[in-house]
């Protein structure tokens, strides 16, 4: 599949908002695509197209400025999800390069992986990198056996010391990007949800538990519904700022973020 070019003006209008080339800390960007109702599936365990052609393209030109990929459980379950970067690559040696490090929080260590998910498919030809998974340390512990089959298959598992005795899932976001940062040794990552992960991360943001540097979210022209799984962080939150809007074809873009 060959995804559209972004027209000079989608590549101005992000250029702020794209991690910098040198930068002191990890460079965050929360990025999704949301109905009218703030909802990113039309439920639980559904994958949900909503961004058209030209937003995708911008996704993918996101994941190529990013050194690592962060989905949940929930995503990686629900949306099979490959996690490599198809823009622009002229050829799978570049496709290579550009993806970034996917990586899966799953701190109970609940999700399968096996050769015939996407983002294994993708590392095996070598158009995607082998993917992190990110698991509190107890649960490391008790499947040996998993960690060993995983290996085989290229897949990494890392622990996070006291992941799962975090008083609040917004003080695990501390936790997550200093692994990413100094285990990992990930310069910029690019937050991709789902609902629970993008919650919290906004929570942990505005508690000053977690930095986000970049937030940019495509808005489809479409409604949900209530059954469908909602961004709604549990509190409210302090307005975002520096923001600016396009339109990328059916749909609209915000991006808003300091450096
Ligand atoms: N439209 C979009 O841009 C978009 C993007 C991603 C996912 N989705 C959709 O979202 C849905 C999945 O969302 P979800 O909310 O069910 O699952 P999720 O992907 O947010 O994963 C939830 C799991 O991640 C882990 N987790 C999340 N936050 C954590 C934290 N702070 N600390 C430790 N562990 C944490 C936990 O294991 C939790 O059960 C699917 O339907 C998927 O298609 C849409
Ligand atoms: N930008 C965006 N628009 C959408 O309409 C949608 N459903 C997602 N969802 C994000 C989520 O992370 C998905 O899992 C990946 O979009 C899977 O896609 P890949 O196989 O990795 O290309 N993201």
């Amino acid at each position: 599949m060959s995804l559209a070019p972004l027209p000079p003006s989608a590549l101005s209008f992000l250029d702020f908002y794209l991690p910098p080339k040198s930068h002191p800390n990890l460079f965050t960007t929360l990025t999704y695509a949301a109905s009218l109702d703030s909802r990113i599936s039309l439920g639980p365990g559904l994958r949900t197209t909503l961004s058209g052609p030209e937003s995708k393209t911008m996704t993918h030109y996101l994941r190529s400025h990013h050194d690592a990929i962060l989905v949940g459980a929930g995503t990686f379950v629900a949306d099979n999800p490959g996690l490599n970067c198809q823009y622009p690559p002229a050829d799978t040696k570049n496709a290579l390069e550009c993806s970034p490090l996917p990586v899966v929080l799953d701190p109970g260590f609940g999700i399968e992986i096996t050769q015939q998910s996407k983002v294994l498919l993708n590392a095996a030809q070598g158009i995607g990198k082998y993917p992190v998974v990110l698991v509190s340390e107890d649960r490391y512990l008790a499947f040996p056996d998993k960690i060993s089959k995983l290996k085989l298959l290229g897949v990494r598992v890392l622990t996070i010391h006291n992941l799962s005795s975090q008083t609040s899932r917004s003080k695990s976001w501390k936790l997550i990007q200093n692994t990413l940062q100094h285990e990992l040794n990930v310069k910029s990552v690019m937050v991709e949800g789902g609902a629970e992960v993008i919650n919290d991360l906004l929570l942990a943001s505005h508690n000053e538990d977690a930095t986000v540097n970049s937030v940019i979210i495509t808005i489809a022209p479409v409604y949900l519904g209530k059954g469908g799984v909602q961004v709604a962080p549990s509190l409210p939150l302090d307005r975002l700022t520096n923001t600016k809007w396009e339109s990328f074809g059916r749909d609209v873009v915000m991006v808003s973020g300091v450096r």
